[in-house]
């Protein structure tokens, strides 16, 4: 029998982020490759530990099970931030968004909307996973511009930026419904930083035209995506991958997904600019493109970015 093996993401080690060290250039080299070839790689992170997301995972189930109207107060003035419902077409997914939950008082706001009497285990819990989740973001983003020479900018991009988490749930597929999670997308985001939480795989990667590959679940384990706005500010050497949720089994599916975002503008290092690679998307307002995406379902894959910004 001939056994043909399913390609799978790159997985990378996160172990050492202390800038500079030799690990830590290595790491950058993979990281960005990994991000210019698929988009995305699976990123190996043990400060989350098995225990705090065993926890993770029990407190997020439980917003999930009050009622509507309670959930629907989980609103936001931004875009794609507050309680999505499930929708005719998209009946499998809902999602909770908590803003700033890398500051305590901010979990604690949206707990409180969801537990007026309060509901601490809860908080602590999603800011601990939150604040150790951030700090892959951060690396990520820094190794990054580590690898394209222009570290300079980091700290200045660091002190403009949001991180949104988002908890969602996808149900699993009654007999007579789609097994769609999630269509076919990219991430408005500037990086993705995604936390399957329990062992219900779903996500799916294009990682070359038409070539599908799902996200095998491994534990400690997160998947970091690239994105429409990393892709823009890199000047089209990160790819930014289209991918979706396919649910299968009778198992409800639990993820736990950072999308930064820049406040402000974003705009591509002038030293990664050059004849041979000439400016491809002018600077643009991170949270203006999100509204710009926001109007129309049909900007939700990668075109958008080019009507929005491109040269
Ligand atoms: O839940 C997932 O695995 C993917 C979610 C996703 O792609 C998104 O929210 O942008
Ligand atoms: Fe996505």
């Amino acid at each position: 029998m001939v056994s043909l093996s399913q390609p799978k993401l790159p997985v990378i080690h996160m172990a050492d982020l202390n800038p500079g060290t030799e690990s830590w250039i290595s790491t950058s080299q993979k990281v960005t490759q990994a991000l210019e070839k698929y988009g995305c790689f699976v990123a190996v992170y043990e400060r989350v530990s098995q225990q705090l997301k065993k926890e993770v995972l029990d407190s997020l189930r439980t917003p999930f099970d009050l009622p509507t109207d309670t959930k629907i107060n989980n609103t936001s003035d931004k875009p794609f931030h507050g309680y999505m419902r499930p929708v005719p077409t998209r009946p499998l997914y809902q999602s909770l968004g908590i803003e700033h939950a890398t500051s305590l008082d901010d979990v604690q706001r949206f707990t409180n909307l969801m537990w007026p009497s309060g509901n601490h285990h809860f908080s602590n819990t999603m800011h601990s996973y939150a604040t150790l989740v951030t700090e892959l973001e951060n690396a990520v983003r820094q190794m990054v511009f580590q690898s394209y020479g222009v570290e300079k900018y980091y700290e200045s991009f660091n002190e403009s930026m949001n991180y949104l988490f988002k908890v969602m749930k996808y149900s699993a597929p009654k007999p007579d419904q789609t097994n769609l999670g999630v269509a076919v997308h990219t991430d408005k985001s500037f990086i993705t930083v995604l936390g399957q939480i329990n062992e219900v795989n779903g996500l799916e990667v294009e990682i070359e035209d038409g070539k599908w590959i799902t996200f095998e679940f491994l534990p400690l384990s997160f998947v970091v995506l690239a994105t429409d706005p990393l892709m823009a500010w890199s000047n089209g050497r990160v790819k930014s991958p289209r991918h979706r949720v396919i649910m299968n089994g009778q198992e409800d599916r639990y993820s736990i997904v950072l999308f930064s975002y820049k406040k402000g503008i974003i705009q591509t290092p002038e030293e990664i600019v050059d004849q041979e690679h000439p400016l491809r998307f002018k600077p643009f307002d991170h949270y203006k493109f999100l509204d710009f995406v926001s109007k129309d379902e049909n900007y939700l894959d990668e075109k958008a970015i080019k009507l929005f910004c491109g040269v």
